[in-house]
This record gives C-alpha cells, sequence and structure tokens, in this order.
C-alpha cells in the first residue's frame, strides 16, 4: 500500500526521523554483536534488562486488549499477549540460563532507568491515545529487531564463525520474527493510510520518541547502566 507520494506510510514513519532510526538499527551495541566483540557483561546486562522489558511489552499487548474496538483487533491482541506470555517469556529465560542468569537473579533485578523511560512511554502512549498510538509505539521493537538483523546478515563485517551472538542474529532474522514483523509492518499501513498530515505528524513524534529509547536501551546495555 502506498500514498500518493509513492512510499507505504510505515516507510514514512521511518523516513520523517531517518537518522534516529539509522542510530537504532545500527547502534554500536549492534555492529559489536555483528563482529562478536561484545563483550559478554554487556550482553548479560542487557538480556537481564530485556526480560523486565518483556513484561512490561506483555502489559502492552493486554493494553491493546483493552483498547481493541472490534473482536478481530481483540483477538489480535490477546494472540499476541498468549505468545510473548507462554512463548517468549519461556525462550528468554532458557536463553538467559545459557548466559548463566538464573531465574532467581531474574525475579529479583532491579529495573534499569532506560527500561522503565523506553517501558512506560509505549504504555502511555497507548493508555493516553488510541490502538494506532500504542501500535505505533511499539513498532520499533516489534519491527525494528527484523530490520536488524536483517542488516547484520548483509554487513561485511559480520563474523558468522564462532560468534557467540549469531544464534541472536539467527533467531530475529528467523521466519517467526519475520512474518510477526510483516504482519505488523502490513496493520500499520493499513491504518495509516488516508490520516491527516495533523494526526501523522503526532504518530510520527510517537514514532521517534521510541525509537531513540530504542536505542537507549542499546546504550544502556554496552555502558552497563543502572
Ligand atoms: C528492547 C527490545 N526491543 C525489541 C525487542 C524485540 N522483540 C521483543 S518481543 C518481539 C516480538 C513481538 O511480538 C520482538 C521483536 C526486544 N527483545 N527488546
Amino acid at each position: 500500500m502506498t500514498d500518493a507520494a509513492g512510499a507505504a506510510p510505515f516507510d514514512r514513519l521511518i523516513a520523517a526521523c531517518a537518522d534516529d532510526w539509522r542510530a537504532y538499527v545500527e547502534h554500536p551495541f549492534v555492529r559489536a554483536m555483528g563482529d562478536g566483540t561484545l563483550p559478554e557483561e554487556a550482553f548479560r546486562h542487557y538480556l537481564k534488562q530485556d526480560y523486565l522489558f518483556l513484561v512490561h511489552f506483555a502489559r502492552a499487548w493486554g493494553l491493546a486488549v483493552y483498547k481493541s474496538r472490534d473482536i478481530l483487533e481483540l483477538r489480535q491482541g490477546l494472540e499476541i499477549l498468549k505468545a510473548i506470555v507462554d512463548v517468549e517469556m519461556g525462550l528468554h529465560v532458557s536463553w538467559c540460563a545459557e548466559w548463566g542468569i538464573s531465574e532467581t537473579e531474574l525475579a529479583q533485578l532491579q529495573e534499569s532507568r532506560a527500561t522503565m523511560a523506553y517501558t512506560r512511554y509505549v504504555l502511555d502512549a497507548g493508555a493516553s491515545g488510541d490502538l494506532t498510538d500504542l501500535h505505533v509505539a511499539l513498532a520499533p521493537c516489534v519491527i525494528g529487531y527484523g530490520e536488524i538483523a536483517a542488516w547484520l546478515l548483509r554487513q561485511p563485517f559480520l563474523k558468522r564463525e564462532g560468534n557467540p551472538y549469531m544464534r541472536w542474529i539467527g533467531m530475529y532474522a528467523g521466519d517467526d520474527f519475520m512474518s510477526a514483523a510483516a504482519a505488523e509492518r502490513e496493520w500499520l499501513n493499513a491504518r495509516l493510510a488516508g490520516v491527516t498530515p495533523e494526526r501523522f505528524a503526532q504518530l510520527a513524534r510517537i514514532f521517534r520518541d521510541a525509537t531513540r529509547l530504542e536505542a537507549d536501551f542499546w546504550r544502556m546495555g554496552l555502558t552497563l547502566a543502572d
């Protein structure tokens, strides 16, 4: 789906904050996973905070259920919420275990300020807006990670052999995440088609804010910030 200018509405959201989007997708944390130089301590810090992120991310899909206006929206939100709670959280816990992080440790984590800022921003965008505001706030997460994995796979500096982060990259480049990202893109393109310039500007602000907060999340991992 394209607009008069020939670009799909979601691509216009990215174009409206191209520098911030690039800073997120091509972040030094991402590059260091790609060439295998990311310190394991940084990745562990990221994994721990990402567990807390996922808890709030699940709440955001619960909010999407609440904000639904018809049974289709309700079902969409519920399915994603169930997938996160029943599948992804479990995967994340076993991923953490492989990196030496126990469930007890996860249960006692202190939330970093970057995690708090990002997750509460998304929840507030959804609480004070409608379902479209919420989806736009979630888009850098849902769509961004697939873009990041795909970008890494194209880079000449990517270290494929003996890179401890290769599985992480492969997971997000895999069919499950890629098709979830594609479905989200489609949903957003349909929702954004034909919105007024004022409404588009509002949504572009939310998208930019969330993108910047994703980049801060990477930085938090790199600097071990609490
Ligand atoms: C900070 C942070 N941002 C994005 C993701 C990626 N992510 C989390 S859940 C999900 C799928 C949604 O259905 C995706 C792509 C992450 N793990 N951590």
